[in-house]
Protein backbone atom coordinates (compact mmCIF):
# COMPACT_ATOMS: atom_id res chain seq x y z
CA UNK A 1 0.00 0.00 0.00
CA UNK A 2 1.70 3.26 -1.09
CA UNK A 3 2.01 6.03 1.49
CA UNK A 4 0.56 8.64 -0.85
CA UNK A 5 -2.57 8.35 -2.96
CA UNK A 6 -2.85 8.96 -6.70
CA UNK A 7 -5.38 9.17 -9.48
CA UNK A 8 -6.20 5.58 -10.45
CA UNK A 9 -4.95 4.53 -13.91
CA UNK A 10 -3.04 7.77 -14.45
CA UNK A 11 -1.47 8.03 -17.94
CA UNK A 12 1.09 10.38 -19.44
CA UNK A 13 -1.32 11.46 -22.13
CA UNK A 14 -4.13 12.27 -19.70
CA UNK A 15 -5.68 15.60 -20.57
CA UNK A 16 -4.91 17.95 -17.64
CA UNK A 17 -8.07 19.65 -16.48
CA UNK A 18 -8.73 22.70 -14.42
CA UNK A 19 -10.64 21.88 -11.22
CA UNK A 20 -12.83 24.30 -9.30
CA UNK A 21 -13.81 23.30 -5.78
CA UNK A 22 -16.75 25.40 -4.59
CA UNK A 23 -17.22 25.02 -0.84
CA UNK A 24 -19.61 26.03 1.87
CA UNK A 25 -19.97 25.30 5.56
CA UNK A 26 -21.98 22.10 5.43
CA UNK A 27 -25.13 20.80 6.90
CA UNK A 28 -26.39 17.62 8.58
CA UNK A 29 -27.46 14.65 6.44
CA UNK A 30 -30.95 14.66 7.97
CA UNK A 31 -32.91 16.76 10.48
CA UNK A 32 -32.56 14.10 13.14
CA UNK A 33 -30.81 13.95 16.51
CA UNK A 34 -28.18 11.32 15.49
CA UNK A 35 -27.36 13.17 12.24
CA UNK A 36 -27.04 16.45 14.16
CA UNK A 37 -24.81 14.78 16.74
CA UNK A 38 -22.42 13.62 13.99
CA UNK A 39 -22.46 17.00 12.24
CA UNK A 40 -22.04 19.11 15.39
CA UNK A 41 -19.25 16.84 16.69
CA UNK A 42 -17.27 17.52 13.51
CA UNK A 43 -18.16 21.24 13.33
CA UNK A 44 -17.74 22.16 16.98
CA UNK A 45 -14.69 19.90 17.32
CA UNK A 46 -12.82 22.15 14.86
CA UNK A 47 -10.32 24.31 16.81
CA UNK A 48 -10.75 27.08 14.22
CA UNK A 49 -14.40 27.34 15.30
CA UNK A 50 -14.05 26.89 19.06
CA UNK A 51 -10.61 28.15 19.95
CA UNK A 52 -10.15 27.10 23.55
CA UNK A 53 -8.17 24.52 25.49
CA UNK A 54 -8.67 21.20 23.66
CA UNK A 55 -9.02 18.95 26.70
CA UNK A 56 -11.46 21.25 28.44
CA UNK A 57 -13.50 21.69 25.28
CA UNK A 58 -13.56 17.96 24.49
CA UNK A 59 -15.01 17.27 27.93
CA UNK A 60 -17.62 20.02 27.61
CA UNK A 61 -18.52 19.14 24.00
CA UNK A 62 -18.90 15.40 24.54
CA UNK A 63 -20.05 15.55 28.16
CA UNK A 64 -22.68 18.28 27.85
CA UNK A 65 -23.25 19.95 24.45
CA UNK A 66 -23.58 16.84 22.27
CA UNK A 67 -26.06 15.39 24.76
CA UNK A 68 -28.44 18.35 24.57
CA UNK A 69 -27.96 20.53 21.49
CA UNK A 70 -28.50 17.93 18.71
CA UNK A 71 -32.16 17.42 19.64
CA UNK A 72 -32.84 21.16 19.75
CA UNK A 73 -30.97 21.79 16.49
CA UNK A 74 -32.72 18.87 14.76
CA UNK A 75 -36.10 20.46 15.53
CA UNK A 76 -34.90 23.77 14.07
CA UNK A 77 -33.56 22.06 10.92
CA UNK A 78 -36.87 20.20 10.51
CA UNK A 79 -38.57 23.59 10.10
CA UNK A 80 -36.50 24.53 7.05
CA UNK A 81 -35.85 21.07 5.54
CA UNK A 82 -37.00 20.72 1.93
CA UNK A 83 -37.81 17.79 -0.32
CA UNK A 84 -34.28 17.82 -1.76
CA UNK A 85 -32.67 18.16 1.70
CA UNK A 86 -31.14 21.04 3.59
CA UNK A 87 -31.49 24.42 1.83
CA UNK A 88 -27.74 25.07 2.08
CA UNK A 89 -27.08 21.87 0.13
CA UNK A 90 -29.86 22.17 -2.48
CA UNK A 91 -28.97 25.80 -3.17
CA UNK A 92 -25.27 24.85 -3.26
CA UNK A 93 -25.99 22.29 -5.97
CA UNK A 94 -27.84 24.91 -8.05
CA UNK A 95 -25.00 27.39 -7.57
CA UNK A 96 -22.39 24.87 -8.71
CA UNK A 97 -24.48 23.82 -11.72
CA UNK A 98 -24.79 27.50 -12.71
CA UNK A 99 -21.08 28.23 -12.30
CA UNK A 100 -20.20 25.04 -14.19
CA UNK A 101 -22.46 25.95 -17.12
CA UNK A 102 -20.97 29.45 -17.33
CA UNK A 103 -17.37 28.20 -17.15
CA UNK A 104 -17.91 25.52 -19.81
CA UNK A 105 -19.08 28.31 -22.12
CA UNK A 106 -16.27 30.70 -21.28
CA UNK A 107 -13.17 28.50 -21.10
CA UNK A 108 -11.45 26.71 -23.95
CA UNK A 109 -9.80 24.04 -21.84
CA UNK A 110 -11.46 21.21 -19.93
CA UNK A 111 -12.80 22.21 -16.53
CA UNK A 112 -14.57 20.32 -13.74
CA UNK A 113 -16.54 22.03 -10.99
CA UNK A 114 -17.46 20.26 -7.72
CA UNK A 115 -19.36 21.22 -4.60
CA UNK A 116 -17.84 20.33 -1.24
CA UNK A 117 -18.77 21.02 2.36
CA UNK A 118 -16.34 21.77 5.20
CA UNK A 119 -18.42 19.60 7.56
CA UNK A 120 -20.63 16.71 6.51
CA UNK A 121 -21.24 15.71 2.91
CA UNK A 122 -20.11 15.93 0.16
CA UNK A 123 -16.79 16.36 1.95
CA UNK A 124 -13.78 18.37 0.85
CA UNK A 125 -11.86 15.10 0.63
CA UNK A 126 -14.44 13.63 -1.76
CA UNK A 127 -14.56 16.81 -3.84
CA UNK A 128 -10.79 17.05 -4.21
CA UNK A 129 -10.47 13.34 -5.04
CA UNK A 130 -13.25 13.58 -7.63
CA UNK A 131 -11.44 16.52 -9.28
CA UNK A 132 -8.16 14.63 -9.26
CA UNK A 133 -9.75 11.47 -10.64
CA UNK A 134 -11.23 13.49 -13.49
CA UNK A 135 -7.71 14.70 -14.24
CA UNK A 136 -7.54 18.11 -12.54
CA UNK A 137 -3.91 19.17 -12.20
CA UNK A 138 -4.66 22.75 -11.23
CA UNK A 139 -7.26 23.42 -8.56
CA UNK A 140 -8.89 26.67 -7.52
CA UNK A 141 -10.81 26.66 -4.22
CA UNK A 142 -13.73 29.06 -3.93
CA UNK A 143 -15.22 29.13 -0.41
CA UNK A 144 -18.64 30.76 -0.68
CA UNK A 145 -18.00 33.21 2.15
CA UNK A 146 -17.81 36.82 0.97
CA UNK A 147 -15.99 37.88 4.17
CA UNK A 148 -12.82 36.11 5.32
CA UNK A 149 -12.76 34.56 8.76
CA UNK A 150 -10.37 32.02 10.22
CA UNK A 151 -13.45 30.14 11.48
CA UNK A 152 -14.80 29.59 7.96
CA UNK A 153 -12.32 30.27 5.14
CA UNK A 154 -9.28 29.46 7.30
CA UNK A 155 -10.85 26.20 8.37
CA UNK A 156 -11.70 25.33 4.75
CA UNK A 157 -8.05 25.78 3.82
CA UNK A 158 -7.06 23.48 6.72
CA UNK A 159 -9.29 20.75 5.30
CA UNK A 160 -7.86 21.23 1.78
CA UNK A 161 -4.27 21.06 3.03
CA UNK A 162 -5.03 18.04 5.25
CA UNK A 163 -6.23 16.15 2.19
CA UNK A 164 -3.56 17.29 -0.26
CA UNK A 165 -0.72 16.35 2.05
CA UNK A 166 -1.78 12.73 1.51
CA UNK A 167 -1.39 12.92 -2.28
CA UNK A 168 1.60 11.93 -4.37
CA UNK A 169 1.02 14.51 -7.10
CA UNK A 170 -0.10 17.68 -5.35
CA UNK A 171 -1.94 19.90 -7.82
CA UNK A 172 -1.10 23.53 -8.44
CA UNK A 173 -3.37 25.28 -5.99
CA UNK A 174 -5.04 28.66 -5.71
CA UNK A 175 -7.39 29.83 -2.97
CA UNK A 176 -9.94 32.61 -2.97
CA UNK A 177 -9.97 34.28 0.45
CA UNK A 178 -12.82 36.79 0.25
CA UNK A 179 -14.82 38.98 -2.08
CA UNK A 180 -16.48 41.30 0.45
CA UNK A 181 -15.98 44.47 -1.62
CA UNK A 182 -16.13 43.02 -5.12
CA UNK A 183 -18.18 45.59 -7.10
CA UNK A 184 -20.32 42.88 -8.73
CA UNK A 185 -21.10 41.29 -5.34
CA UNK A 186 -22.10 44.70 -3.96
CA UNK A 187 -24.17 45.32 -7.09
CA UNK A 188 -25.99 41.98 -6.73
CA UNK A 189 -26.90 42.88 -3.13
CA UNK A 190 -28.09 46.31 -4.28
CA UNK A 191 -30.15 44.70 -7.05
CA UNK A 192 -31.90 42.29 -4.71
CA UNK A 193 -32.68 45.07 -2.20
CA UNK A 194 -34.05 47.33 -4.95
CA UNK A 195 -36.24 44.50 -6.28
CA UNK A 196 -37.52 43.82 -2.77
CA UNK A 197 -38.36 47.51 -2.30
CA UNK A 198 -40.19 47.67 -5.64
CA UNK A 199 -42.54 44.94 -4.42
CA UNK A 200 -42.77 45.73 -0.71
CA UNK A 201 -41.97 49.43 -0.38
CA UNK A 202 -39.27 51.07 1.73
CA UNK A 203 -38.81 49.96 5.35
CA UNK A 204 -38.21 52.33 8.22
CA UNK A 205 -34.80 50.75 8.67
CA UNK A 206 -32.62 48.01 7.24
CA UNK A 207 -30.39 45.65 9.21
CA UNK A 208 -27.34 44.02 7.66
CA UNK A 209 -27.13 40.95 9.86
CA UNK A 210 -23.92 38.89 9.72
CA UNK A 211 -23.10 35.62 11.49
CA UNK A 212 -21.29 36.45 14.71
CA UNK A 213 -18.19 35.03 16.39
CA UNK A 214 -16.50 35.55 19.77
CA UNK A 215 -15.24 39.15 20.04
CA UNK A 216 -11.93 37.63 21.21
CA UNK A 217 -11.27 36.41 17.64
CA UNK A 218 -11.50 39.99 16.34
CA UNK A 219 -9.20 41.22 19.12
CA UNK A 220 -6.75 38.43 18.20
CA UNK A 221 -6.59 39.59 14.58
CA UNK A 222 -9.50 38.11 12.60
CA UNK A 223 -10.46 40.72 9.98
CA UNK A 224 -14.02 39.39 9.47
CA UNK A 225 -15.67 42.21 11.44
CA UNK A 226 -14.02 44.92 9.28
CA UNK A 227 -15.02 43.17 6.06
CA UNK A 228 -18.66 42.90 7.22
CA UNK A 229 -18.70 46.63 8.00
CA UNK A 230 -17.26 47.48 4.59
CA UNK A 231 -19.73 45.30 2.67
CA UNK A 232 -22.66 46.96 4.43
CA UNK A 233 -21.25 50.47 3.97
CA UNK A 234 -20.71 49.97 0.24
CA UNK A 235 -24.26 48.67 -0.25
CA UNK A 236 -25.76 51.49 1.85
CA UNK A 237 -23.75 54.09 -0.11
CA UNK A 238 -24.87 52.69 -3.43
CA UNK A 239 -28.50 52.69 -2.28
CA UNK A 240 -28.10 56.28 -1.00
CA UNK A 241 -29.26 55.34 2.51
CA UNK A 242 -28.99 57.93 5.27
CA UNK A 243 -27.03 56.91 8.39
CA UNK A 244 -30.20 56.29 10.43
CA UNK A 245 -31.71 54.06 7.73
CA UNK A 246 -29.33 51.12 8.18
CA UNK A 247 -27.28 49.27 10.79
CA UNK A 248 -24.88 46.32 11.02
CA UNK A 249 -25.70 43.58 13.55
CA UNK A 250 -24.39 40.09 14.39
CA UNK A 251 -26.50 36.98 14.87
CA UNK A 252 -26.33 33.27 15.82
CA UNK A 253 -24.76 33.65 19.24
CA UNK A 254 -23.37 30.39 20.66
CA UNK A 255 -22.12 29.81 24.20
CA UNK A 256 -21.48 32.26 27.03
CA UNK A 257 -18.64 34.35 25.66
CA UNK A 258 -19.14 37.94 24.43
CA UNK A 259 -19.59 37.88 20.63
CA UNK A 260 -19.41 40.64 18.04
CA UNK A 261 -21.99 43.29 18.84
CA UNK A 262 -24.62 44.64 18.49
CA UNK A 263 -26.62 41.43 18.50
CA UNK A 264 -29.33 41.06 15.86
CA UNK A 265 -32.06 39.73 18.17
CA UNK A 266 -31.52 42.41 20.84
CA UNK A 267 -31.54 45.12 18.16
CA UNK A 268 -34.71 43.76 16.56
CA UNK A 269 -36.39 43.76 19.98
CA UNK A 270 -35.34 47.29 20.89
CA UNK A 271 -36.36 48.68 17.47
CA UNK A 272 -39.81 47.13 17.87
CA UNK A 273 -40.08 48.49 21.41
CA UNK A 274 -39.15 51.95 20.17
CA UNK A 275 -42.23 51.92 17.90
CA UNK A 276 -40.76 50.81 14.59
CA UNK A 277 -43.29 49.00 12.39
CA UNK A 278 -41.39 47.83 9.28
CA UNK A 279 -37.88 46.45 9.32
CA UNK A 280 -35.98 44.78 6.47
CA UNK A 281 -33.17 42.35 7.25
CA UNK A 282 -30.56 41.17 4.76
CA UNK A 283 -27.75 38.72 5.59
CA UNK A 284 -24.97 39.49 3.08
CA UNK A 285 -22.49 37.07 4.67
CA UNK A 286 -24.60 34.06 3.72
CA UNK A 287 -24.22 33.22 0.03
CA UNK A 288 -27.03 30.68 0.36
CA UNK A 289 -30.07 30.57 2.58
CA UNK A 290 -29.76 28.14 5.45
CA UNK A 291 -30.85 27.48 9.00
CA UNK A 292 -29.33 30.74 10.21
CA UNK A 293 -31.28 32.91 7.78
CA UNK A 294 -34.55 31.00 7.34
CA UNK A 295 -35.18 29.73 10.84
CA UNK A 296 -33.32 32.37 12.84
CA UNK A 297 -34.06 35.58 10.92
CA UNK A 298 -37.20 34.89 8.90
CA UNK A 299 -38.64 32.78 11.74
CA UNK A 300 -37.37 33.67 15.22
CA UNK A 301 -36.44 37.31 14.70
CA UNK A 302 -39.68 38.11 12.85
CA UNK A 303 -41.48 36.69 15.89
CA UNK A 304 -39.38 38.81 18.28
CA UNK A 305 -40.23 41.91 16.21
CA UNK A 306 -43.95 41.20 16.20
CA UNK A 307 -44.08 40.19 19.88
CA UNK A 308 -42.61 43.56 20.84
CA UNK A 309 -44.89 45.84 18.85
CA UNK A 310 -43.41 45.71 15.34
CA UNK A 311 -45.58 44.77 12.37
CA UNK A 312 -43.44 43.44 9.54
CA UNK A 313 -39.92 42.09 9.67
CA UNK A 314 -39.16 41.28 6.04
CA UNK A 315 -36.23 39.01 5.39
CA UNK A 316 -34.52 39.62 2.03
CA UNK A 317 -33.32 36.29 0.70
CA UNK A 318 -29.64 35.45 0.13
CA UNK A 319 -28.20 35.80 -3.37
CA UNK A 320 -28.52 32.01 -3.79
CA UNK A 321 -28.65 31.05 -7.49
CA UNK A 322 -29.62 34.49 -8.86
CA UNK A 323 -28.07 35.15 -12.27
CA UNK A 324 -26.20 38.25 -11.10
CA UNK A 325 -24.70 36.23 -8.23
CA UNK A 326 -23.60 33.31 -10.42
CA UNK A 327 -22.23 35.71 -13.06
CA UNK A 328 -20.26 37.46 -10.34
CA UNK A 329 -18.88 34.20 -8.90
CA UNK A 330 -17.92 33.00 -12.38
CA UNK A 331 -16.07 36.28 -13.02
CA UNK A 332 -14.30 35.80 -9.70
CA UNK A 333 -13.15 32.33 -10.79
CA UNK A 334 -12.00 33.62 -14.17
CA UNK A 335 -10.04 36.43 -12.47
CA UNK A 336 -8.28 33.91 -10.24
CA UNK A 337 -7.24 31.48 -12.97
CA UNK A 338 -5.45 34.14 -15.01
CA UNK A 339 -2.04 33.01 -16.17
CA UNK A 340 -2.83 29.34 -15.70
CA UNK A 341 -2.53 27.63 -19.07
CA UNK A 342 -5.93 26.18 -19.83
CA UNK A 343 -4.12 23.18 -21.27
CA UNK A 344 -0.58 22.38 -22.30
CA UNK A 345 0.39 22.72 -26.00
CA UNK A 346 -0.04 19.00 -26.74
CA UNK A 347 -3.54 19.12 -25.35
CA UNK A 348 -4.39 22.21 -27.37
CA UNK A 349 -3.42 20.18 -30.45
CA UNK A 350 -5.36 17.22 -29.15
CA UNK A 351 -8.49 19.27 -29.15
CA UNK A 352 -7.99 19.78 -32.88
CA UNK A 353 -7.00 16.19 -33.56
CA UNK A 354 -6.99 13.88 -30.55
CA UNK A 355 -5.85 10.83 -32.53
CA UNK A 356 -2.72 12.58 -33.86
CA UNK A 357 -1.73 13.78 -30.41
CA UNK A 358 -2.08 10.31 -29.00
CA UNK A 359 0.08 8.89 -31.81
CA UNK A 360 2.71 11.57 -31.21
CA UNK A 361 2.73 10.83 -27.47
CA UNK A 362 3.07 7.09 -28.14
CA UNK A 363 5.92 7.71 -30.59
CA UNK A 364 7.66 9.66 -27.82
CA UNK A 365 7.27 6.62 -25.57
CA UNK A 366 5.07 8.34 -23.03
CA UNK A 367 1.79 6.67 -23.69
CA UNK A 368 1.12 5.02 -20.37
CA UNK A 369 2.99 4.38 -17.23
CA UNK A 370 0.72 2.81 -14.67
CA UNK A 371 -1.66 -0.13 -14.55
CA UNK A 372 -2.75 -1.75 -17.84
C1 LIG B 1 -19.31 27.86 18.01
C2 LIG B 1 -19.26 28.79 17.29
C3 LIG B 1 -19.57 29.15 15.91
C4 LIG B 1 -18.84 30.04 15.17
C5 LIG B 1 -17.59 30.79 15.58
C6 LIG B 1 -19.47 30.14 13.89
C7 LIG B 1 -19.04 30.95 12.84
C8 LIG B 1 -19.66 31.06 11.61
N1 LIG B 1 -20.65 30.25 11.08
C9 LIG B 1 -20.99 30.70 9.83
C10 LIG B 1 -21.97 30.18 8.98
C11 LIG B 1 -22.93 29.23 9.35
N2 LIG B 1 -23.13 28.68 10.60
C12 LIG B 1 -24.17 27.81 10.56
C13 LIG B 1 -24.64 27.03 11.60
C14 LIG B 1 -24.07 26.96 12.87
N3 LIG B 1 -23.07 27.73 13.39
C15 LIG B 1 -22.73 27.31 14.66
C16 LIG B 1 -21.70 27.79 15.49
C17 LIG B 1 -20.69 28.70 15.10
N4 LIG B 1 -20.57 29.31 13.89
C18 LIG B 1 -23.59 26.18 14.96
C19 LIG B 1 -23.56 25.39 16.25
C20 LIG B 1 -24.40 25.95 13.84
C21 LIG B 1 -25.37 24.79 13.65
C22 LIG B 1 -26.73 25.04 13.89
C23 LIG B 1 -27.07 25.06 15.32
O1 LIG B 1 -26.98 24.04 15.99
O2 LIG B 1 -27.44 26.15 15.78
C24 LIG B 1 -24.70 27.79 9.22
C25 LIG B 1 -25.93 27.03 8.75
C26 LIG B 1 -25.68 25.62 8.28
C27 LIG B 1 -26.93 24.97 7.75
O3 LIG B 1 -26.90 23.75 7.67
O4 LIG B 1 -27.93 25.58 7.41
C28 LIG B 1 -23.93 28.67 8.47
C29 LIG B 1 -24.05 28.95 7.00
C30 LIG B 1 -20.17 31.83 9.54
C31 LIG B 1 -20.23 32.63 8.25
C32 LIG B 1 -19.34 32.05 10.64
C33 LIG B 1 -18.30 33.06 10.88
C34 LIG B 1 -17.99 34.05 10.18
FE1 LIG C 1 -22.07 29.23 12.36
FE1 LIG D 1 -28.87 29.97 14.73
Amino acid sequence: MPMYSSKPNARHDDVPRLGILVTNLGTPDAPTTPALRRYLAEFLGDPRVVEINRVLWWLLLHGVILRTRPKKSAAAYAEVWEEGGSPLLTIGKDQVAGIDERLQERLDGPVSVKLAMRYGNPSIREGLQALRDEGAERILVLPLYPQYSATTVGSTYDAVFDELKKWRRIPELRLIGQYHDDPAYIQALVNTIREHRETNGKPEKMLFSFHGMPRRYLLNGDNYHCQCQKTARLVAEQLGLADDEWQVTFQSLFGREVWLQPYTDATVKSLAESGMKTLDVICPGFSADCLETLEEIEGENAEIFEDNGGEHLRYIRALNARDDHLDMLTDLVVDHIQGWPEADPAIKRSRRDPQKTLERARAMGSSQWMDE
